[in-house]
């Protein structure tokens, strides 16, 4: 049974974390997002009721001031000689009547109502002191308690001696159901408050500045202020912010099913997306399960005679829909997966069968495998290389294995599962090198057999390029290591003719073949061969 290797565990269990993070993120995210909106779109609309019944009060603010000044202009182009005269008296009966906020029309000397559109008040009802005075000599007394009107305290404006006397809180008697809320009318040029139902903090009136209108929020309060434009005065309307939260439960009623939804389609994308990238594993387990894999044979060639003397296992995966998917593609899925080890034990079997059904009479002939970092991860790859040779009859030296550098990163195991590998009498080659980040000093440490010049720098060969002389210096580097270059990825006969001029052995590539399957590639060998001993018996 195939084990799946610790990394692979850890790595799948990372990414179920990260997965279930991102999900907690996508789920909180939206939601969280749609009680923010629905806070801003319920302090919006709190900030516009509150703009609107502060309108309500300027607009009956602005039409009390209007019927206080038309009052006194009619009394006062009557030119009455004696203002409680009778048809003084009269004319304030009209204009009381004829107006919907003032109750009563009077004549105030000194502090007493003298007569009024009520009659003549004996010697006159004691109104008291004013409350304020304005520029325009308007005196407010904001609550009286007349006689005729004994239950209720009544509001007195008053200029040039004719008053208006209207209900104490005429200005804010505006139909609303809204409970704790503060309203009042401000006179401009102060901070005084010509009427108010509450505690209205006088500091709200520089939020305005030069504005007709603002609306704001303020600790418990969102507060809304208009300008008259008529008259110096600002209305201001309170609203307690409990008004808020309920309308963000309302509003979140909405919302959170709405970021409950787009979380949903959320994590359905991202489940989409885990999916697709476990796809590439799925698929991987599934064509071991399949035998969806089988390998092609690159020969390897000795570049003083030209005889293939042996080749390079390279996999390959055809799915059972024809599709094929390249080695670049899968290997390194398999490697981030852990899944490496199970296609390595594949590859193992393959070249089993294809050297006891193909190759078994080359006794000069061999074979490469390549293995990665993971199989260097424990000593049961030795294990599994032994039985290869065990089942195959492999002379010693027929088996090759190619490890990259970045396999060997592990130094102190990877040195001795060299070691034993070794000593089944397998070689060992270092593949790809100089493309990884390992120094030379490190490569002396490793007892290796063969030393694989990788393309990138023999495709540099006969080319101006700046590293152009790398090949010579590993071709250097490896005969004062006592080891064998093979050179990979040879293209031209120009790059074949430098690297035997150079010394090098051994080389592989499309000059010389692509990888073949191992029935074409043993067809080959059988020919070669025996125009080789035609050529013996003629020498
Ligand atoms: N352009 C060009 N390319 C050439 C030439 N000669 C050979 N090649 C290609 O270069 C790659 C050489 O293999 P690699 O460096 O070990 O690089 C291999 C190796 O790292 C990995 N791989 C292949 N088979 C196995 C395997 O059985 N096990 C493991 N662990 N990795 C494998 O996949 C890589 C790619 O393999 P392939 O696609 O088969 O590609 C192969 C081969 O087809 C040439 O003259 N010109």
């Amino acid at each position: 049974m195939m084990q799946e290797t610790k990394g692979g565990v850890l790595q799948k269990r990372l990414a179920f974390s990260v997965i279930v993070l991102i999900a907690i993120i996508v789920v909180i995210g939206p939601i969280f997002a749609a009680l923010s909106i629905a806070r801003a779109r319920g302090l919006e609309s709190q900030q516009a009721e509150a703009s609107k019944l502060a309108s309500n009060v300027l607009v009956r603010a602005d039409t009390v001031a209007k019927q206080f000044f038309d009052m006194h202009d009619a009394l006062i182009k009557a030119h009455a000689d004696n203002p409680c005269s009778e048809s003084n008296i009269d004319l304030m009966r009209q204009l009381a009547f004829s107006s919907n906020y003032l109750r009563a029309v009077g004549f105030v000397a000194g502090n007493s109502l003298v007569c009024s559109s009520l009659g003549i008040q004996g010697n006159g009802l004691s109104i008291g002191n004013p409350d304020m005075i304005t520029p325009k000599g308007v005196s407010i007394r904001k609550a009286v308690r007349l006689p005729i009107a004994s239950g209720f305290d009544v509001r007195i404006s008053e200029k040039d001696g004719y008053a208006a006397i209207m209900a104490r809180d005429v200005a804010l008697d505006i139909d609303t159901h809204t409970d704790g809320m503060l309203k009042g009318v401000f006179y401009l040029g102060g901070t005084e408050l010509v009427t108010s139902n509450g505690n209205i903090n006088p500091a709200w009136l520089d939020h305005l500045g030069s504005k007709q209108g603002v609306s704001f929020l303020d600790g418990d309060y969102v507060v809304a202020l208009h300008r008259s434009p008529n008259y110096n005065l600002v209305a201001v309307v309170a609203t307690p912010v409990v008004y808020l939260t309920q309308n963000v439960r309302k509003l979140a009623l909405v919302m959170v099913p709405l970021g409950a939804v787009t979380a949903l389609l959320l994590i359905t994308v991202l489940v989409w997306i885990a999916r697709h990238q476990t796809t590439m594993q799925t698929m991987i387990r599934t064509a071991l399960k399949r035998h969806e894999f089988h390998l092609v044979y690159q020969p390897v060639i000795d570049l003083r005679t030209g005889r293939w003397v042996g080749a390079e296992a390279l996999i390959r995966w055809r799915r059972i829909n024809g599709e094929m998917i390249p080695p670049d593609i899968f290997i390194p899925e398999a490697e981030r997966a852990g899944l490496i080890t199970q296609i390595t034990e594949r590859v193992l079997e393959l070249v089993a069968y294809d050297i006891t059904h193909h190759f078994k009479s080359f006794k000069d002939f061999h074979v490469a495998i390549n293995l990665s970092a993971a199989d260097f991860g424990s000593d049961r790859i030795v294990g599994q290389l032994y039985r290869l040779l065990r089942t195959t009859g492999l002379a010693p030296g027929q088996l090759i294995i190619e490890a990259t550098e970045r396999g060997l990163i592990n130094a102190e195991e990877s040195r001795r599962i060299i070691r034993d590998i070794r000593s089944l009498d397998i070689g060992v080659a270092i593949d790809d090198f100089g493309t990884g980040y390992s120094s030379l000093s490190y490569l002396t440490t490793l007892e290796l057999d063969y030393l694989k010049i990788d393309k990138s720098f023999t495709d540099t060969i006969g080319k101006d390029a700046a590293a152009s002389h790398v090949p010579t210096h590993i071709i250097a580097m490896a005969r004062s290591l006592k080891l064998q270059c093979v050179a990979e990825g040879v293209e031209t006969a120009e790059q074949a003719e430098f690297l035997r001029t150079q010394g090098v052995r051994l080389a592989q590539g499309w000059l010389f073949s692509r990888a073949i399957p191992p029935a074409e590639l043993a067809q080959k060998l059988r020919s070669m061969k025996s125009v080789i001993s035609k050529m013996e018996d003629l020498v």
